[in-house]
């Protein structure tokens, strides 16, 4: 049977399990319901997809859409894995039949296939195994949820007839009420919930006002044409109008643009999903009838062209973008008309509790538009996660608009005056309109009925234009001075009882200072031109060939051909040959066997065997061509996925700094040191102090690695030991004094203050670390003055040492070094080593194939006297596909 980590390298080309997928799919394979509500992007399939792979049993995934589940076929044929679908466009009539002879490691189906199947097919397939029943954007179950379908209600019939199959529901988009729906719906029973942070991390976002006319499409066909450099690009406009017009002004320009909407036929719709997937085209215009069914994973900028219906749908949308991970861009354009739309959303929503859901989310995705603040920060705790900084410019400088640019304020006492006494007066029962007409002196019939028009306030606010007061109004509501509700689809502002009390204090000739963000519309007004004009887009033209030299960039580029040009040939999207981040790496590496192509990330074992050929030959002779060494030695930062962080666990008590140092060393994995010189800080801080927080982090619950900390601050086992000998002697831990008396020179605060953190964790010993290194054993064990007394002559001497180790230690760490299963198999080699053995190909295959979890170069050299260390790096490297060995952290495994 496959492991967990051997299919993912298999299968996938990846070396690490992101957060939470692990868990998930050992769940899945104790057959337990599992809800997992995570971000757009951040891989959820992959829960359902490994557990098929090592049970050898089919897992079955409902899926909203058609075009969603060919994608994704596609994408797993390409992965060596064994995928169908079976709905409506299904041509193969056998599919069916081989299915349910278990012929599919994962089939695909529609939800209304799902229940109008025979139940005869789940009987004979159940018979043979089906290991999950997986539903994908499970929210669609929900009435809460903004894209609720009625078909997926009925999924529960299934329960019944599925007895024992895990159900699986995985959603982006869930607030609590979606979730109990989910699992209500799908009869789960005690449920595994996993619930990822909703960050994306790598995605900037920014949001522009635009006013609609022919200035601004030449600004935006402008803007798309440089994004075009970057990558593949979906703009999503609210209208079939837009989506034409705009589509038309890219193709003038000479843009390779294809148009989506749910008007066109669907052959059309269809072949223009297909060009935008494979690359033909650069930019996709299209309503959200677009939406779920993307999973292209190297979409570099989405573009909205309108203020999208809810924040739940903008969140899923802008998801498209850069789902690999590499920085990507999601832009936002809004006009004050499209605030105006929630009669149009709520068009055929037939229940009150869909209705308010829909105005709810319309005024949180307004909300989200006139925000002068982060934008990160918004997003995530409208989905009910706590962003514990004021800004998400820490790392790096500044991943939204509102923090990356320094916006003007000014002192706007008289306006917020004039506007929240105004709106008191019209008795606070409208929406902005009426009072902001009043104010600008109109005498229009409905205001002259009211008697507005003889109130003292009527006229004074002429200075500036309704949208300038509506703009000021957005400011005082995110401000929480005046409060914006809905009664059926009408707008009504009135003043909340913070206004009140600012009001209070107030009188027409004097107010108390009020400073308010100058947002575009304001500033536009008063100066003639807005913040940060003429910026345009963030540029992402130059981060996508980081770190490259000019010949490097020149061979990426000639790879991306390459691999456009397999991509035509086997009528698949460029995507599914590999993805540009291993593109990227294999430019960089230059990598002139299979092992060694096998090693980079991203490659499988599938692309190994179809393509694998074929690009060393090719990068073979492109390095000629540009004069550059093959097989550079490039020390490969790993783009490392940052842990993330359920919403409850992200400690109330932390103080944004702390848990910043803690997110930098846990999730981004940079060391101490670099975090004490973070450039980003306006001063250095001490590496002592970045401890301090990290150990108070951990004091909150919030996870760590010890194994690296300890390597970090080189805290050894016989450290370890010592200290723990000093607090038995001492008889407390109130002081640390005392402890560190009875301590060697080299042992600091620092390691006692670790190491009581560690005892309050639960870890009494050294060996309880997991990946604790041989060569960190305390050095006793290597020379104990028992070595020569052991029995056995012909033991080498680092066994003898060790054994002798290990009667030097404690009792208490027998048990610990007997519950290590690395440390047990690499014994049991030793103790066959007697004789000095030389490594050749196969008997390096053989020892590596020994270890499930790996070996280090350390241990072959230990187990290969005979040989040098280099000459047993030549047979690894040489080592070709047919034994793919994969290093990492100088661990060898062999798929
Ligand atoms: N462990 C991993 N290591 C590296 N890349 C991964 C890993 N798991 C998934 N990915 C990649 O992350 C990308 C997004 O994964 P996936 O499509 O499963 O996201 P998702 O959570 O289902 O998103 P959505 O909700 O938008 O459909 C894919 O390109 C996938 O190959």
């Amino acid at each position: 049977m496959e492991t967990m980590e051997s299919v993912l390298k298999k299968y996938f080309g990846f070396s690490a399990y992101r957060p939470y997928q692990k868990d998930v799919i050992e769940k899945i394979m104790e057959r337990r319901d599992c809800l997992v509500v995570m971000a757009t992007g951040s891989g959820k399939s992959l829960c359902y997809q490994v557990p098929p792979l090592i049970t050898g049993k089919t897992g079955i995934v409902v899926s909203p859409l058609i075009s969603l589940m060919q994608d994704q076929v596609m994408a797993l044929k390409q992965r060596g894995i064994k995928a169908e679908f079976l709905g409506s466009t299904q041509t193969d009539r056998t599919v069916q039949s081989r299915a349910e002879s278990g012929g599919y490691d994962l089939l695909f189906m529609t939800p209304e296939k799902a229940c109008s199947i025979p139940v005869s097919f789940w009987t004979k397939l159940l018979k043979i195994g089906i290991c999950l029943f997986a539903v994908d954007e499970a929210h669609c179950i929900s009435e809460w949820g903004h894209d609720f379908r009625l078909e997926y209600k009925q999924l529960d019939k299934l329960r019944p007839v599925l007895s024992g199959v895990p159900f699986v529901g995985l959603t982006a988009t869930a607030t609590e009420k979606v979730r109990v729906d989910i699992i209500n719906s799908l009869k789960m029973k005690d449920p595994y919930i996993a619930v990822g942070s909703f960050d994306r991390k790598n995605l900037f976002y920014g949001v522009k006002s635009f006013n609609r006319g022919s200035a601004f499409l030449d600004e935006l066909v402008r803007e798309v044409s440089k994004c075009v450099a970057a990558g593949s690009t979906i703009i999503y406009c609210t209208t079939v109008k837009d989506v034409e017009q705009i589509h038309e002004s890219l193709q003038v320009a000479g843009l390779k643009a294809g148009i989506y909407h749910g008007q066109m036929g669907k052959r059309t719709r269809e072949e223009s999903h297909r060009l935008f997937i494979r690359d033909e085209l650069n930019v996709m215009v299209a309503t959200v009838a677009f939406g779920m069914g993307i999973d292209k994973p190297d979409i570099r900028h989405v573009i909205h062209y309108g203020c999208p219906k809810s924040l739940e749908s903008y969140y899923q949308e802008s998801g498209r973008c850069g789902r690999d991970g590499i920085a990507s861009v999601c832009w936002l354009y809004y006009s004050r008309s499209d605030f105006a739309k929630a009669d149009f959303y709520c068009g055929d929503m037939q229940g009150e509790n869909q209705r308010k859901a829909v105005v709810d989310s319309l005024m949180a995705a307004q909300r989200y538009c006139l925000l002068t603040t982060c934008r990160r920060k918004f997003l995530l705790e409208h989905f009910g996660e706590n962003f514990p900084a004021d800004t998400c410019g820490i790392i790096p400088a500044g991943n939204c608009d509102n923090c990356l640019t320094e916006r003007k304020e000014r002192d706007m006492s008289k306006e917020a005056y004039l506007l929240m006494a105004c709106i008191q007066s019209c008795r606070g029962s409208w929406g902005l309109n009426m009072p902001i007409d009043v104010l600008r002196g109109s005498r229009a019939k409905k205001i002259v009925e009211a008697h507005f028009d003889t109130l003292p306030l009527h006229g004074l606010g002429k200075n500036y234009s309704s949208n300038w007061w509506k703009a000021l109004a957005g400011q005082l509501i995110s401000r929480g001075y005046l409060i914006e509700t809905m009664s059926d689809i009408y707008r009504i502002v009135s003043v909340s009882a913070k206004g009140a009390e600012y009001l209070k204090s107030a009188g027409r000739d004097h107010q108390p200072p009020l400073f308010l963000t100058l947002v575009d519309e304001m500033d536009e007004e008063e100066n003639g031109c807005r913040q940060g004009e003429g910026e345009g887009f963030r540029s992402l033209t130059s981060s996508k060939c980081e770190g490259l030299s000019e010949a490097e960039v020149q061979l990426y580029n000639m790879l991306l051909d390459e691999r456009m040009k397999l991509a035509r040939a086997a009528g698949i999207a460029p995507y599914a040959v590999c993805g540009d981040d291993t593109v990227k790496k294999i430019s960089l590496l230059r990598p002139s066997t299979k092992a060694r192509l096998a090693n980079i990330d991203g490659v499988n074992q599938h692309f190994l065997t179809s393509y694998g050929d074929h690009f060393l030959q090719i990068i073979c002779r492109l390095s000629q061509e540009l004069n550059v060494s093959l097989d550079a030695k490039v020390s490969i930062q790993p783009v490392v996925p940052r842990k993330v962080t359920p919403a409850s666990t992200i400690p109330k008590k932390l103080t944004p700094a702390k848990f910043e140092a803690w997110k930098m060393w846990y999730e981004d994995g940079l060391s101490i040191q670099k975090i004490a010189n973070y450039p980003g800080r306006s001063a250095a801080i001490k590496e002592q102090t970045v401890l301090s927080y990290l150990l108070e982090a951990l004091q909150e619950g919030l996870p760590t690695d010890w194994t690296r900390l300890c390597e970090e601050v080189e805290l050894t086992s016989e450290m370890f030991t010592n200290i723990r000998d000093a607090v038995t002697k001492v008889g407390s831990t109130d002081k640390l004094k005392p402890i560190k008396d009875e301590l060697p020179e080299n042992v600091s605060y620092a390691h006692i203050k670790i190491f009581l953190a560690m005892l309050s964790s639960g870890i009494s010993s050294p060996s309880k670390l997991e990946h604790l290194k041989e060569d960190e054993l305390p050095e006793t064990f290597e020379s104990s003055p028992n070595a020569s007394s052991c029995p056995e002559k012909s033991c080498n001497s680092d066994q003898i040492s060790r054994q002798n180790g290990k009667h030097a230690r404690s009792g208490l760490e027998e048990n610990d070094e007997a519950d290590s299963p690395k440390r047990s198999k690499i014994d049991n080699y030793k103790s066959h080593g007697s004789c000095i053995m030389e490594a050749t190909q196969s008997s390096i295959v053989d020892f590596i194939k020994g270890f499930d979890n790996g070996v280090s170069l350390h241990d072959m050299l230990q187990h290969f006297r005979g040989s040098s260390e280099e000459s047993v790096l030549g047979l690894v490297g040489d080592l070709e596909a047919d034994f793919v060995i994969f290093k990492k952290n100088d661990v060898y495994r062999i798929f």
